[in-house]
């Protein structure tokens, strides 16, 4: 871009985005300096257990809704209208099942890593292939993360680009390594409301500069940014409502039920009632978020009404527009652009720093510990920390790798969680649901998972066809200049645009699906394989591990048919430490089972809502 029409930043801008980074930082020497001044691992990776659920459901907020969401979602209105607001009718049964499934069963194991579970209920080999794909994927949407807000300002505003993406690093490495997960539950409450701020002011602004939101409205209306209900069953359809309300409930139960960021956050509230509750109150400010996000794109529409700056900005342009877009809205209002900038740092340090501390995490709990029993807590608090450090420099590398990937970021993240996310998923509901399953069977259904994920996901890359649509933006007044326009169609001639069939049709499913469709492959190939080679028996089964789906689905059912059809359905019950070691465990298993018991049988079961109560007797 010519100097010139570069938006520039007044003194007061810097100002206000040095103070969130400062605060950041307060907030990590704080937790660094108080409390046990984070000389264990239980208070370093888990806050001590001692969170209450306000910090924590905006901790479970921050954690995926990053600088992606906060460009990636107005872009993807801008573009395709609407459709995107349906995946927030997946949050429904997205938090549920986690709130009365997943909860329960991982915070009454009292675990530190979400993966524990798997050698609980299958192997150690299931724990460390579970443990190994949680670190590729979130060390590849870490990179996303700390790319996203960097490139899009350098495309607005010249901000140095790999300077930006250090000193985000640096700031969010420093504050996790020092400060915890205190910390960084801390400071996610803090950058949540930074970033709800920043969007609010974005939207008040726009639509004040728009003309008013009739204005606006008629603008969004007449451009036909309204998208109804689409309810086609074609899978290939890049957003329906089945490919956003269905599909994604996969990909919210692979982040906020079995995605070690989430579960550490679960398991670092007091009591199991303050991790449900925490869960409930994620919905209403995931719904603001959605909103906010979904707004700012119709705003943004009703302003540029469809014109594509695709000649100034480049590739992913839809993306840089965005911050275009809010420069333009807050030129002249000093500290406002700051505020904005600001908001995008907050949601790209709450989500680096928690795939920092829960990748830290992991490796200490399941890569490290279970080698080294004797290692001291001093000893193992000072490598968990030089783990953060680690990870903090490999994800800078990572951002490089996003540069390659060229794809609009939402649908780059969107497609990692997909890829990578449902097979993990697959993997705890098959140990979850199917007591037959055993670790034979959960090895092959992960591999199976992954490598159909990585094949439809590498295919529909290469072959340019996950359901991407007609780019053009079907407003009533399209403003392209016309070698955008003939650029565009060249672009798009070489696009089938047919039906696609046999393996192309494979390729070109929608990526909302991913989640559903490499989650049902691992759960299928693992049953196929259990059943092969000898299903487990129930009483096998470590007791707490498996919910017992088949006695709540027949809880209608009199007792003694349930009896005969469920077989011994071991309840969700809280154990002491002695009945966790599960049966083929004899020796010591160094899985950092905290010894103090679970709580009580009477107030936890007095907490399951009373319908969940019909599993038979054990
Ligand atoms: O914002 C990101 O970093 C990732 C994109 C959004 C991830 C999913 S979409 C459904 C759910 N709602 C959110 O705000 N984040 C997750
Ligand atoms: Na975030």
């Amino acid at each position: 871009m010519d100097p010139s029409d570069q938006k520039l930043f007044t003194v007061v801008d810097f100002v206000i985005f040095g103070v969130l980074l400062a605060a950041s930082l307060g907030i990590g020497l704080y937790h660094a300096l108080s409390g046990g001044r984070q000389r264990t691992t239980q208070e370093f990776l888990m806050a001590d257990r001692s969170m209450k659920c306000l910090p924590v459901s905006l901790s479970l907020i921050a954690s995926f809704q990053s600088a992606v969401a906060i460009i990636g979602v107005p872009a993807e209105i801008y573009t395709h209208g609407t459709q995107y607001w349906f995946i927030g009718c997946a949050y429904i049964l997205g938090l549920l099942i986690p709130a009365h499934v997943f909860i329960p069963i991982l915070y009454r194991l009292r675990l530190s890593s979400a993966y524990q579970y798997l050698e609980l209920r299958f192997s150690k080999p299931v724990r460390i292939c579970g443990t190994l794909t949680f670190i590729f994927q979130m060390v590849i949407y870490m990179g996303v993360c700390v790319y996203t807000p960097a490139f899009a300002l350098n495309a607005v505003t010249g901000f140095e680009l790999w300077g930006t993406v250090l000193a985000t690093g640096l700031v969010c490495t420093l504050y996790t390594t020092i400060g915890g997960l205190k910390a960084v539950i801390w400071t996610d409450v803090f950058q949540t409301l930074v970033m709800f701020a920043g969007q609010l002011a974005v939207i008040v602004v726009g639509v004040q500069k728009t003309g008013g939101v009739s204005e606006v409205w008629r603008k969004v209306w007449e451009g036909n940014r309204i998208s109804a209900l689409d309810l086609n069953p074609d899978p290939t359809e890049r957003h329906t409502f089945w490919t956003l309300g269905v599909g994604g409930v996969f990909l919210m139960l692979s982040l906020y039920g079995v995605n070690q960021a989430q579960v550490q956050r679960y398991l670092s509230a007091r009591t199991e009632k303050d991790a449900v509750r925490s869960c409930y109150m994620v919905f209403p400010s995931l719904q603001l978020a959605l909103a906010l996000s979904c707004v700012m794109g119709l705003v943004m529409f009703a302003c540029y009404c469809g014109e594509d700056h695709s000649s100034k900005l480049g590739t992913a342009s839809r993306d840089a527009m965005v911050i275009s877009f809010v420069m333009d809205m807050l030129q002249g209002l000093p500290g406002l652009p700051g505020l904005f900038i600001a908001c995008l740092f907050s949601a790209a340090l709450s989500t680096i720093s928690s795939a920092f501390n829960s990748l830290a995490t992991v490796t200490m709990e399941d890569l490290i510990k279970p080698h080294f029993p004797a290692m001291t807590e001093a000893r193992a608090t000072l490598l968990s920390k030089a783990l953060a450090m680690s990870y903090g420099l490999l994800c800078l590398a990572m951002a490089y790798l996003t540069h390659l990937m060229g794809d609009s970021v939402l649908q780059v993240a969107l497609k990692i969680f997909g890829m990578v996310g449902g097979p993990i998923l697959g993997l705890f509901c098959l140990g979850i649901f199917f007591p037959w399953a055993n670790s034979t069977g959960a090895l092959a259904g992960l591999g199976a998972g992954l490598a159909v994920a990585f094949w439809v996901g590498i295919g529909s890359i290469v072959t340019r066809s996950s359901g991407t649509k007609s780019l053009l933006p079907a407003c009533g007044v399209v403003l392209l200049s016309d070698n955008t326009t003939t650029a565009i169609q060249t672009a798009l001639g070489n696009v089938t645009l047919s039906r696609p069939s046999g393996l192309k049709r494979f390729y070109s499913l929608s990526y909302m699906w991913y989640s559903a469709f490499n989650c049902s492959t691992v759960i299928l190939i693992g049953l196929i394989i259990s059943f092969l080679t000898g299903p487990m028996k129930a009483e096998d089964v470590t007791p707490g591990t498996v919910y017992p789906l088949l006695g709540k689905l027949l809880c209608f059912l009199p007792e003694r048919h349930k009896k005969k059809l469920c077989g011994v359905t071991p309840q969700v019950q809280t154990l002491s430490a002695q009945q966790r070691q599960p049966p083929h465990h004899k020796e010591s298993n160094g899985l950092g089972l905290s010894q103090e018991d679970g709580q009580s049988q009477e107030e936890t079961d007095a907490f399951l809502p009373r319908f969940l109560e019909c599993e038979t007797a054990v």
